[in-house]
C-alpha cells in the first residue's frame, strides 16, 4: 500500500474535517486511506476517520447504523446502505476472514480498528473457553463449610436467597464467574468466604491454591488489600489462615516492560495462578481486559467483580457492562439452569429459580447480582436515591434530593461556588490543626471525610477553579501561606504512575516537612501494600509510620485535590460528598453528563451527599445513558 503526505486528504476535505471535528491523528490515519483507496476515496477516508475519533471517545468501534444522517451526508455518503456497499468494493475495509490484515474490520455491521477487532473478538473466546468450562466437585466437601461460613438466617420467615452464597458456590463450580453489585453489598466479603472455602478444600485434598487479587489502580488495589483484611477478621478463626492477601495493580501483576504496551506475562508466558480476582472491573478497559485474560493459563478460575451501573474505564471499551448485558444482567427475575441450580442446592440448600437450558445462556450461569447493600438499606436517604438515579426517575430523584425530612441528601439549585468553598473551608481548620502537629493519621482520616466532586475540570464549577477558590480563601485566612506552592497541607492527587518511586495514579498524598529535616518538603502517602521491597529503597519509611515521604521534586505529575472529578474517585468511599455539575450544559459537556457519571459520584459517599446543579442538568444527567460503541455482548 502507498504512504503519501496527508496534504491532499486534509486540504481537499478541510470543511468536512472541521465538521467531524476530527485531530491532527484521524486526520494521518484518514490520508493513509485516501491515498490507497481506488474509487471513493475521500468518503471512505471520512469514514475511516471518524472510526479513529470514536476510538479517542472510548468506542470501541462504530455501528453503521448509528451514524447519524447528517454525518453519513458530510462525509458523502447517501444512507447507510449506501455506506455498506462502497464499503464491499473497498481495499481498505474487509470484513474479518477476507483478507489478511486491511486496516478496517467490518463485523457484525460495525467498524473496528483492526486492532480493536483482534481485542475484542480474542477476549470474547477466551471468556467463552472458560464460560464454557463446567467443574464436577465432591458436594460433601464443600457443603460442610459452606454451612459454617454462611449461617442460615436467624428470622426463619426471611425467605430471601442469600445471593453471596450463591455467588461463592457458582465461583466454586466455574472457572468464570461475574459477581456485580452496589457499594456495600458484601463483594469483597463474598471473596473473603470464597477464597477461604477454596483454600480449605485444597488444604483437604493435600495442595496448595495460588490466588491472585487485582485492581485496576494502586489506590484500588490497596483498598481491596484493607477491606480483604477487615472481611477476614469477620471470619471464623479455622478460615482465616492464607487469607492474608496482597493485592496488586494489573500492570504490575503482568509485570509491565518500560515503554511498552504489552507485558512479561502474556500467553506464551502465562501467569502463576490457579485462581484470580479482579476488583472494580468497571475500570478495566479493553486492551487491558484482552491482555489480562489471554495471560491466564487454561485451568485458572477468574472471577471479576464490579458495580455495571458505574462509570466505564477512562479507555477504550465497557467490557465490565458488555459481559453483564450478554448475561442479561438486568433481567429482573435471574433464574438458573438445572444443573446449575441443582449444584447450588447441593452445596448449600439454596433454591433458585429454576429455566431450561434453551431459556439461558452459558454466560447467565456464571452470573451472580449482589442486592442487598449492608452499608445502607434500600429505604436509606443515598440508596434510594442511587435506585432512582439508575431507573433514570427524574421526578422521584428529584422529590428525594428536596424532601426536608432527608438530613443527609441535599440539593442546593442555586447556591454558588464561593458558598460551597466557605462551608468546605469552615469544615478544613481541623485538618490544618492536624497538619500543624505533624499528625498524617488525623489529617488523612480528616481528608477522606468530605471530598468536593466535579463532573468536570475546567468551568466555575470544574476542579481547577474549586480548588483555586478554597486556596485563596486559605490564603486570606492566613492558613497557608501565598508564596507557596508546596505549602504544609495541600492534598495531592498523582496524575501518572511512577514505578520506580512505587506510585500511582490517582494516589493521594499530603505535602509536609520531613519532621526529621524540616528543610525538606515532601509529599506523604499512605504506605500501600501494593509497594515492593525494591521501592522501599527508594523512598524513607517516616517515623510516623505507615507513610512514606517523597520529596516534592521528584513527584510526578499531580494536582491539587480538594476537589476531584468524579472519574477520579472511582474506586473510593468518603463520608460526606459535595457533588458539583456544570451550571449549564453544551454540546460536548451534555453528552458527559450521564446516569453513571451521576449515580458513581453519589455512591462513593457513606453518610451524606450535596448536590450542586441546576434542574436542567439533574434532568439532562438523568436522561442520559452512557452507551459505547462495542460488539463484545454480541460475540459473547
Ligand atoms: N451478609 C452480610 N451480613 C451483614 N453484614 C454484611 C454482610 N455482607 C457484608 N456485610 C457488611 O457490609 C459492609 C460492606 O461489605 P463489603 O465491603 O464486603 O461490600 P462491598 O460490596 O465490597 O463494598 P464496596 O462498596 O466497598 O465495594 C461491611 O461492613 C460488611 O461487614
Amino acid at each position: 500500500m502507498v504512504v503519501q503526505g496527508r496534504s491532499t486528504f486534509a486540504s481537499t476535505y478541510a470543511e468536512p474535517i472541521r465538521r467531524l471535528a476530527l485531530t491532527d491523528l484521524d486526520i494521518a490515519f484518514a490520508s493513509f486511506i485516501f491515498d490507497n483507496e481506488k474509487q471513493d476515496a475521500g468518503s471512505l477516508a471520512l469514514l475511516a476517520a471518524w472510526v479513529s475519533h470514536r476510538l479517542n471517545q472510548q468506542d470501541t468501534c462504530v455501528a453503521i447504523d448509528d451514524i447519524a444522517p447528517h454525518r453519513l451526508a458530510i462525509m458523502g455518503f447517501e444512507s447507510q446502505d449506501d455506506v455498506r456497499q462502497k464499503i464491499a468494493q473497498s481495499r481498505c475495509f474487509s470484513a474479518p476472514l477476507e483478507q489478511l490484515a486491511t486496516p478496517i474490520i467490518v463485523d457484525l455491521n460495525r467498524l473496528y480498528l483492526h486492532k480493536y477487532y483482534q481485542y475484542e473478538w480474542q477476549l470474547a473466546q477466551l471468556i467463552k473457553h472458560k464460560v464454557a468450562f463446567k467443574t464436577q466437585l465432591d458436594m460433601t466437601l464443600y457443603k460442610d463449610i459452606l454451612l459454617t461460613l454462611f449461617a442460615p438466617p436467624k428470622t426463619p420467615q426471611t425467605d430471601e436467597i442469600d445471593w453471596q452464597c450463591v455467588a461463592v458456590c457458582i465461583a466454586a463450580l466455574r472457572r468464570f464467574t461475574l459477581i456485580t453489585g452496589g457499594p456495600g453489598t458484601g463483594k469483597t466479603t463474598t471473596v473473603a468466604k470464597l477464597l477461604a472455602l477454596l483454600n480449605t478444600v485444597a488444604k483437604r485434598q493435600n495442595h496448595k491454591l495460588t490466588i491472585k487479587l487485582v485492581a485496576p489502580t494502586g489506590k484500588a488495589a490497596a483498598r481491596l488489600t484493607e477491606s480483604i483484611d477487615k472481611a477476614k477478621e469477620r471470619l471464623p478463626n479455622a478460615y482465616q489462615q492464607g487469607l492474608e492477601m496482597q493485592c496488586s495493580t494489573i500492570h504490575r501483576l503482568l509485570g509491565s516492560l518500560p515503554n511498552r504496551v504489552d507485558f512479561k506475562h502474556n500467553a506464551s508466558n502465562p501467569l502463576h495462578l490457579d485462581v484470580l480476582i479482579v476488583d472494580e472491573a468497571s475500570m478495566v478497559d479493553l486492551p487491558l481486559m484482552y491482555r489480562l485474560f489471554s495471560a491466564l493459563p487454561s485451568h485458572a478460575k477468574v472471577v471479576l467483580l464490579g458495580d455495571h451501573n458505574q462509570l466505564s474505564s477512562v479507555e477504550t471499551g465497557s467490557v465490565l457492562s458488555d459481559i453483564c448485558q450478554a448475561a442479561q444482567a438486568d433481567a429482573s427475575q435471574i433464574a438458573y439452569h438445572h444443573d446449575t441450580a441443582d449444584a447450588v442446592e447441593q452445596m448449600s440448600g439454596i433454591q433458585l429459580p429454576k429455566v431450561s437450558a434453551e431459556a439461558s445462556a452459558e454466560l447467565s450461569e456464571c452470573y451472580v447480582k449482589l442486592r442487598k447493600s449492608h452499608r445502607f438499606s434500600a429505604d436509606s436517604d443515598i440508596g434510594q436515591l442511587a435506585n432512582e438515579i439508575i431507573a433514570g426517575q427524574a421526578i422521584q430523584a428529584a422529590r428525594l434530593l428536596q424532601s426536608e425530612q432527608n438530613q443527609k441528601i441535599q440539593w442546593r439549585q442555586n447556591s454558588a461556588p464561593q458558598n460551597l468553598v466557605d462551608e468546605y473551608v469552615s469544615h478544613a481548620q481541623s485538618y490544618f490543626d492536624a497538619i500543624a502537629q505533624n499528625d498524617l493519621t488525623v489529617a488523612f482520616n480528616l481528608l477522606s471525610n468530605r471530598q468536593i466532586l466535579c463532573a468536570f475540570k475546567t468551568g466555575s464549577w470544574g476542579t481547577q477553579s474549586i480548588n483555586r477558590l478554597i486556596e485563596n480563601v486559605l490564603i486570606r485566612s492566613g492558613t497557608i501561606s501565598p508564596d507557596k506552592t508546596f505549602y504544609a497541607g495541600r492534598p495531592i492527587m498523582l496524575a501518572k504512575n511512577d514505578h520506580s518511586l512505587g506510585l500511582f495514579n490517582g494516589d493521594i498524598g499530603i505535602v509536609l516537612p520531613d519532621p526529621a529535616n524540616p528543610v525538606l518538603t515532601k509529599a506523604w502517602f499512605k504506605v500501600a501494600s501494593v509497594e515492593t521491597d525494591q521501592t522501599k529503597e527508594k523512598t524513607e519509611v517516616s517515623p510516623n509510620s505507615g507513610f512514606k515521604g517523597v520529596l516534592v521534586s521528584r513527584l510526578p505529575e499531580h494536582e491539587t485535590v480538594y476537589a476531584m472529578t468524579i472519574h477520579k474517585s472511582q474506586g473510593s468511599e468518603f463520608h460526606h460528598i459535595d457533588l458539583c455539575l456544570p451550571q449549564q450544559t453544551t454540546s460536548q459537556s451534555g453528552k458527559l453528563l450521564s446516569r453513571e457519571l451521576l449515580y458513581t459520584g453519589l455512591t462513593r459517599a457513606r453518610e451524606s451527599f450535596h448536590l450542586y446543579a441546576a434542574s436542567a442538568v439533574l434532568d439532562r444527567c438523568l436522561k442520559t445513558l452512557c452507551k459505547r460503541g462495542s460488539g463484545l455482548h454480541r460475540r459473547l
